[in-house]
């Protein structure tokens, strides 16, 4: 089976390409019906808000739910992260509804508005020992979230070290070089505040499509040409940069 991929609204057609790149189809969802066809799901970054208006609209959050109580593997990121949390902060005034099932807090824009946005080196040492290559990931923090509390069962994945300077709400209180959660792992939810699929890095698409593989067959892409093989403009980092910062 493909995986899927929520399609309403951010970077859904980055995350089909990032699977077509090591082999692997991914096909959009917009109905719950689509849910049916597709052994995973990824949950794309966007505007978290806004992608939740669609859900509701399209009367997506039952199926959602449903799929994550399965225990099929969904991996959030950024919008997606707040998407399956079970408890998000910072939200535009009346809230918005979450599929939750990831047992944490986040904090929707953490690190401040879009002009704050900035790319970083992240250490992963378990997904690196996995998938191979460098044991750090570039990583996009785009109006990023980051996770707050979690739960005993989440396994903290990544966290980078920030200074409170660095942390544009007011309401947060971080003291010096605070360990900032950015990735996790709970049984098959895997989320993430950054954008992997905005990189050429596609070791986290593979970790992904592996924590897949034990629930179903995964679904080759074909070798046709694919509205999708033209995208590798939006990958930010084509040249690799040298002067970013290591978070550790
Ligand atoms: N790049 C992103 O997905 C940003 C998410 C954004 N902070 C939100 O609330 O939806």
């Amino acid at each position: 089976m493909p995986v899927g991929v929520l399609a309403l609204q951010g970077s859904f057609n980055e995350h089909i390409a990032a699977l077509r790149r090591i082999g692997v189809k991914g096909v959009e969802i917009r109905k719950a019906e689509q849910l049916d066809n597709v052994s995973s799901l990824i949950i794309p970054g966007g505007e978290s808000t806004t992608m939740a208006k669609l859900a509701e609209l399209h009367n997506l959050f039952p199926a959602l739910r449903e799929f994550v109580k399965m225990g099929k593997p969904v991996w959030g990121t950024c919008a997606g992260l707040i998407f399956l949390a079970n408890k998000a902060t910072g939200q535009k005034e009346g809230g918005q509804e979450l599929v939750g099932g990831l047992d944490c807090t986040v904090h929707r824009n953490f690190f401040g508005s879009q002009i704050q946005s900035f790319e970083a080196e992240v250490p992963v040492p378990d997904l690196a020992a996995k998938e191979g290559g460098p044991p750090s990931f570039r990583a996009v923090f785009i109006r990023a979230p980051a996770v707050l509390e979690v739960g005993p069962d989440v396994e903290v994945l990544a966290s980078i070290s920030i200074r409170s300077t660095e942390i544009v709400d007011p309401s947060q209180e971080a003291q010096p070089d605070t360990k900032v959660i950015v990735a996790v792992k709970q049984g098959n939810l895997l989320a993430t505040a950054f954008h992997p699929e905005l990189t050429i890095d596609s070791r986290w698409h593979s970790y992904f499509v592996k924590m897949s593989v034990g629930n179903n067959e995964i679904v080759a892409s074909s070798s046709s040409s694919s509205s999708y093989e033209d995208q590798e403009s939006f990958l930010y980092n084509k040249q690799p940069k040298t002067d970013l910062p290591v978070y550790e």
